[in-house]
């Protein structure tokens, strides 16, 4: 191979942003529901609805990270075996990211927990079912990376 090819990912470029987030469900079959949080006015993507969650910090593990997360979200206490990996989507910086990375955001499936999710001042929560969710999708009031998730996460709200 010739020495002159590029790299895919230069050595200089920084790394892609981390970011882990909770399915949170309760319930079964036609009575399912998914929490979905609405973001603080004023921060990126703010009052879109979005999964739990935030960016993994250095030394955790993204379950780590998440069990951090709803704690400091939502006041709930979750057991990182009841954080079950369930899809993943890719955000490019060239699609307008703020920060200029690219950003992977893991999507865990979390059904149980210990507490009642209370949203943190400036954010509000809502549990959906499908048509409430596909319903958020479809009007854009998520940000756009998880447009891509919603279509698994729809499947943990079919009876
Ligand atoms: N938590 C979460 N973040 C998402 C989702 N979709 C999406 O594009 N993001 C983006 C928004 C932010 O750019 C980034 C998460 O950052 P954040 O600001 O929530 O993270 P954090 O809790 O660590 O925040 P901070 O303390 O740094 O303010 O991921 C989602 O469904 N959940």
């Amino acid at each position: 191979m010739s020495s002159t090819l590029s790299p895919v990912v230069p050595a200089s470029a920084a790394l892609p942003l981390l970011v882990v987030a909770g399915a949170l469900v309760r319930g079964e079959s036609a009575e399912a529901r998914l929490l979905l949080q609405q973001r603080p006015l004023g921060k990126h993507h703010g009052g879109l609805w979005e999964f739990p969650g935030g960016k993994v910090e250095p030394g955790e593990t993204p379950a780590e990270a998440l069990v951090r997360e709803l704690a400091e979200e939502l006041g709930i206490a979750v057991d990182p075996a009841d954080c079950v990996p369930l899809t993943f989507a890719v955000r490019s910086a060239h699609e307008g990211l703020a920060a200029g990375r690219d950003l992977v955001l893991l999507l865990y499936r979390c059904a149980a927990w210990q507490g009642t999710p209370v949203a943190e001042p400036g954010a509000a929560l809502q549990w959906v079912d499908g048509a409430g969710l596909r319903a958020l999708a479809v009007e854009a009031t998520m940000p756009p990376l998880d447009i891509a998730l919603c279509i698994t996460a729809q499947k943990l709200l079919e009876a």
